[in-house]
């Protein structure tokens, strides 16, 4: 069976402007509603009432346009070792490790990035491990790190909305989620997906933009331009290809939030292939805005969830920890072998 047949897969639409502005609790409840079952059934969700203006996503993409555009060299200066900011050149990171299993083609993703993220430092009250966090680097770009900010700051907004939606769909006391995520492990990764000019490329079954994985932390917010290329994992095994609606913004749940609620919820298995046009792959971009929770907070099944899926729960765990474990997979090149059920899902869908 080819796994790369379109199928009649879509990603729900939910429209969170009951809660970007002031809705009424019956139109809040419609919308903890939808996301609950988008949450149950897919795990990626097309986010309409986001209220990020457009000027802002085009700035981050115009500094994304400028820093990609350096030669290799210049973005190589900005190259942070051991921690998860700066510039990942291509082929320097294996997602696939990161989900416990092996790349087909033992190749390195070919995606490159820069993250930026909060810092333990910005929390002036609370005694946390930089290591835990990173120190965020800037390219010498004029303006760059203004449009870069501004729009994590609304990409932070949007987080925040949706897992105060994520608290009322669950149940929980709605604070639950500020509790473990008021000083959060937080990434922006900007992704480009390009190859440089010149390379000639005949097949795309080889071609890895970055390799399946699951996201790490509570929620990804996720802007990406509509050149095709993400295929998300669905429940039948199959992958199916996924670009944001004209204004939506992708956002997808982690492996946290999946433990939270024993897999009810679902961390959703994805990875990136584009296109191959007239020999060469056609350029795509992404910013990838995790919200991966506090470093010191530690993540149980909710007591609501432990008898779903078999009574299976998960053991409680430290945020630093598992965020440790999964970025040793995807920068460091070792396999994370606590991705057990991950990697389950993936080899179950290699054999379709
Ligand atoms: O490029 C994309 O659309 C997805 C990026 C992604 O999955 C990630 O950065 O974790
Ligand atoms: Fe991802």
């Amino acid at each position: 069976m080819n796994n790369d047949k379109p199928t009649a897969f879509s990603v729900p639409v939910v429209d969170i402007s009951a809660y970007v502005q002031d809705g009424t609790p019956a139109e809040r409840e419609k919308v903890a509603k939808a996301m609950d079952d988008a949450c149950s059934t897919v795990g990626f969700i097309q986010v309409t009432g986001h209220g990020i203006d457009d000027s802002v996503t085009d700035g981050l993409a115009s500094a994304m346009d400028d820093f990609f555009g350096l030669d290799l060299e210049s973005k190589k200066g900005y190259k942070v070792e051991g921690a998860n900011r700066g510039y990942t050149a291509p082929k320097t990171e294996s997602l696939s490790l990161s989900a416990g299993v092996e790349a087909a083609s033992r190749m390195n993703d070919f995606f490159e990035a820069y993250n930026v993220g909060v810092e333990a430092r910005s929390f002036t009250d609370l005694d946390l491990d930089e290591g835990d966090y990173g120190v965020n680097v800037w390219p010498q770009i004029e303006g760059y790190r203004d449009r870069v900010q501004t729009y994590f700051a609304e990409a932070s907004r949007v987080a925040y909305t949706l897992t105060s939606i994520f608290a009322d769909a669950l149940g929980l006391e709605s604070d639950f989620f500020d509790r473990i995520t008021d000083h959060s492990i937080d990434v922006l990764r900007m992704n480009n997906y390009a190859l440089p000019p010149g390379t000639e490329v005949t097949l795309d079954g080889d071609l890895t933009g970055m390799g399946e994985h699951t996201d790490f932390g509570i929620v990804t917010v996720l802007w990406a331009d509509q050149v095709r290329g993400l295929q998300v994992l669905g429940r039948d095994g199959a992958w199916n290809d996924v670009s944001p609606a004209d204004g939506a913004l992708l956002i997808n749940l982690g492996d946290l939030t999946a433990r939270l609620t024993n897999d009810r919820w679902m961390s959703t298995l994805h990875r990136v292939k584009p296109p191959v046009v007239n020999g060469t792959i056609e350029r795509r971009r992404s910013a990838a805005f995790f919200r991966d929770g506090n470093a010191d907070a530690v993540i149980s099944t909710l007591p609501s969830h432990l008898e779903y899926d078999n009574g299976m729960a998960y053991e409680p765990i430290l945020v630093t920890d598992h965020i440790a474990a999964k970025l040793a997979g995807s920068r460091g090149g070792k396999l994370n072998a606590a991705a057990v059920r991950e990697a389950a899902r993936l080899r179950e869908a290699a054999t379709r």
